[in-house]
């Protein structure tokens, strides 16, 4: 990041981007100038991309110790030297007789990645000779796919490392400078990449009408698939909608990009859109941002409003057109050193330490609709919230999805629900929790505690890992086969804390994944999006988890660049599933584990409750101390008393050799979290192992035989309703679990929440849409049917309701036959 030296034409070197423009703009001839400068229409966008950077005000934060901050980062596996490499542009050839060959060697110095426009000046070949850092290729596609897939062709074998398909662009914007100016280019800028004899390219908005496909859709990135290895980025998103659009078609990165205010005219600054779409996208591939990005802490913005990194323009142009290579060099050297500075004074070490936190003031996606706030009744001077403010979780659908089930069952207040998954009521008894308390002091004095630590106990804020410690190994020896120290278990607020608690300790990096069994429970997902942790579902087969999928997902990530750190999964009884894996998946997802250095959380809340003989937790056949087992007295003793567990018996090594295990490090966490699980609770449960000896399998015999029969009666009813014949000519189909709480019904018609709406209101029964438990697409077409709630007399009429209702949707949308796609 050093200073170079002056660009010939200047007294000494530019001290801003502004300055590289204008000296730029008093070298080149006006109608190129205006080329480079322009935007659509009345260049509205193009002015609100740099007004959105404008807008950015970031906090300074001091005495924070940070030291030399670092910039780099790593995109698709490469590390750059920061957050920032250089856009797509046509013809650098025009700025400078090198051209893009000048804009790599620039690129390379400054250890940026270069984007090469379809239409650059010079040959793939010759650019990638001068290249020192990573080159990608923009691909425009035009209507003869043939001269499209030989681009990409060449690209690749000049060892450019992914596509970057330009999406907004179906036709070129109306430029009015150049149409004004009758804009062609010069007779010896030519795309040197194209067909010469095939296309007069001398005007880019008449060759762009002619050449360019404008019916492209989404099945384009299959095709790009089909002609290329290369990982493919879209460039041109602009709503969350699209971004999960294109996630769902596969591709491996976003650009969210107006085209620098080029195409549609009236589109808002991206920078405005960003926060919105980077929830959407929610970690799960890189997310960039061009337009309007003219100085080191506009970099610093958008990764504080969720870009992973930028893509930096007309800047460069301008660098070339002042001086070429040196000059490029110049204005990306200037723009790291800004970056430098801004990271310094804000105290952001890392570029993985850029979130919302460095923003203050007035936010870009503000200013334009402040005075359209509802007022606050009976509070004049209340400051209204902009959901785009908040953290992007709490846009995130799947912290959304319970509350529109508990909605209708609001509204609903007489219908069969098979949406809960609660435990049956009728196993509680209003006092038994009061003499569970009694028998956990009397326990403690027989322990020989004295009345002022009984009081303590009781009263006083606990010990962070938890109190009953001891009486949770002990029952997990006696329930679960697992042999583990009290010192390896932290008591948490239910097992959600606990998921909380490891994710936050585990996931130290953004390029690390957590792998989940999908269709997947929402605790999980949820806490994962609170926490910006990437999700990378492994989905179900309708016989369960197949372990070669986990392991094609933990390669596919290690392609990525990412790190597969955990892998979530219920083996027993899945929620939402029901499905349970067998003993040689398990021992097989164990060895997977050890192969890839990967960590199991192990979620198992339905044993205890399920009859018949269970297989092993995953725990119990873990002495290499793979997995990390969240426990949950929710079913086993009641969830009001919110009492969950994690055992986190793996060895932690600090820099000097120290060693603790991983459960001290969770309860360090949970300190700051929820302090302690409350005494109360603790009590009760404790009171409620002791009464069974920590056998809670015996305490729940009589419920696991209460849930088999719930099981049964579902299947029962579903069986009669629907015997095999009809159910085949209808498309309908269901697992048979072996225990738990939960079926999956797999329908021939979407089961949203239209349907199920439908279903409340003319049918009078509720069920849970399957897609709530998808962090990506699937489970359009499958219901989670749960019994555990209800009587067998329920369920009997609640089945009958809900064969009405399947019998209607499917009338109604004329669908039968076999389910397509996915089965869970
Ligand atoms: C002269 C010029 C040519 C461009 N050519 C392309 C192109 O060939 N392909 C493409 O995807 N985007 C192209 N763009 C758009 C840029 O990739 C990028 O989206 C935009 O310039 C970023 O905004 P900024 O210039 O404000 O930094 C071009 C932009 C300019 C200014």
């Amino acid at each position: 990041m050093t200073g170079r030296t002056a660009p010939s034409g200047g007294s000494r070197p530019p001290l801003s981007l502004e300055e590289y423009a204008e000296r730029a703009r008093t070298r080149l001839d006006p109608a190129v100038w205006d080329f480079i400068e322009g935007g659509a229409g009345e260049e509205r966008t193009l002015a609100a991309n740099l007004a959105a950077f404008d807008r950015i005000r970031l906090s300074p934060r001091v005495l924070t110790g940070t030291g030399e901050c670092d910039p780099s980062t790593t995109i698709l596996g490469r590390r750059w030297g920061a957050p920032v490499a250089v856009a797509p542009m046509a013809y650098h050839t025009l700025m400078h007789p090198e051209g893009e060959t000048a804009t790599a060697r620039a690129a390379g110095a400054a250890g940026l990645p270069l984007v090469v426009s379809t239409f650059a000046g010079r040959t793939y070949r010759e650019i990638a000779a001068a290249a020192a850092s990573p080159l990608w290729l923009q691909v425009y596609c035009f209507r003869d796919r043939d001269t499209t897939r030989r681009l990409i062709e060449h690209a690749a074998a000049a060892g450019f490392e992914a596509l970057v398909l330009t999406v907004d662009t179906p036709r070129l914007g109306r430029r009015l400078r150049d149409l004004r100016n009758d804009f062609r280019l010069p007779p010896h800028i030519v795309p040197a990449n194209l067909p010469a004899d095939q296309a007069d390219y001398s005007s880019p908005s008449e060759h762009g009408r002619t050449g360019l496909d404008p019916s492209l859709d989404w099945s384009v990135i299959a095709w790009l698939r089909s002609v290329s290895q290369l990982p493919v980025l879209v460039k041109g998103v602009m709503t969350a909608e699209d971004a999960r659009r294109a996630i769902d078609s596969g591709v491996d990165g976003i650009v969210v990009s107006n085209h620098g205010g080029r195409q549609l005219d009236g589109a808002p600054a991206t920078l405005d859109v960003l926060a919105p779409v980077a929830a959407a996208v929610d970690g799960r591939c890189p997310l960039l941002l061009d337009g309007g990005v003219r100085r080191g802490r506009d970099v610093l913005g958008a990764l504080a409003l969720g870009a992973d990194a930028v893509l930096l323009g007309r800047p460069v142009l301008h660098g070339l057109a002042v001086a070429g290579g040196d000059g490029a060099a110049g204005v990306l050297d200037l723009v790291l050193e800004e970056l430098s500075e801004a990271m310094t004074l804000t105290g952001t070490a890392t570029v993985a330490d850029a979130d919302a936190s460095l923003l203050t003031g007035e936010a870009p996606h503000r200013g334009v609709a402040d005075a359209a706030l509802p007022a606050v009744p009976g509070n004049t001077a209340a400051t209204g919230l902009r959901k785009q403010d908040l953290h992007r979780s709490v846009s995130d659908p799947v912290l959304d999805t319970m509350n529109f089930l508990n909605e209708i069952t609001g509204r609903f207040p007489d219908v069969v629900s098979f949406a809960p998954g609660r435990p049956y009521e009728e196993f509680f008894d209003k006092d038994e929790i009061l003499d569970h308390i009694r028998r956990y002091l009397d326990h403690l004095a027989a322990d020989g505690a004295s009345d002022h630590a009984i009081r303590t106990a009781l009263y006083q804020y606990g010990p962070t890992a938890g109190q009953i410690r001891g009486l949770i190994r002990d029952s997990l020896r006696a329930d679960e086969g697992i042999d583990t120290a009290p010192e390896a278990i932290v008591v948490t607020v239910g097992a959600q804390e606990g998921m909380l608690l490891t994710l936050r300790a585990l996931f130290a990096n953004p390029a690390d994944v957590l792998l989940v069994a999908s269709p997947c429970y929402v605790g999980i997902t949820g806490a994962a999006s609170l926490l910006q942790v990437p999700v990378h579902p492994v989905e179900e087969r309708a016989d369960g988890l197949d372990v070669a999928d986990v392991e094609a997902a933990v390669l596919a990530e290690r392609a990525r660049g990412r790190r597969p750190r955990a892998f979530y999964v219920v083996p027993d009884h899945s929620n939402p599933s029901g499905n349970t894996m067998s003993r040689r998946a398990r021992e097989e997802l164990l060895e997977l584990a050890a192969r890839h250095d990967l960590l199991i959380l192990e979620d198992s809340p339905y044993r205890l409750v399920s009859p018949g003989v269970q297989l092993p937790t995953l725990k119990s056949m873990d002495p290499a101390r793979r997995v990390i087992h969240l426990g949950s007295y929710a079913k086993s003793v009641f969830p009001s008393a919110r009492v969950g567990f994690v055992v986190a018996d793996q060895p932690v090594r600090d820099p000097s050799g120290a060693e603790t295990l991983l459960a001290d490090e969770l309860a360090k966490i949970k300190s700051m979290v929820t302090v302690n699980t409350p005494a109360l609770s603790q009590a009760a449960v404790a009171g409620a192992l002791l009464a069974c000896g920590g056998r809670l399998t015996e305490r729940n015999a009589v419920p696991a035989k209460h849930y088999g029969e719930a099981l049964r009666v579902t299947l029962e009813q579903l069986d009669r309703h629907f015997p095999e014949d009809v159910r085949d000519r209808l498309g309908i189909g269901w697992n048979r679990p072996s225990g738990g709480f939960f079926l999956t019904v797999r329908v021939p018609f979407p089961a949203d929440n239209a349907a199920l709406l439908r279903s409340a209101e003319d049918h009078g029964v509720i069920w849970t849409p399957m897609a709530y438990f998808y962090p990506g697409p699937g489970g359009e077409r499958s219901i989670r049917l749960s019994f555990s709630y209800l009587s067998p007399a329920e369920i009997e009429e609640g089945i009958g309701r809900f064969a009405a209702f399947l019998r209607a949707e499917i009338e109604r949308s004329g669908a039968t036959g076999p389910t397509p796609g996915r089965d869970t």
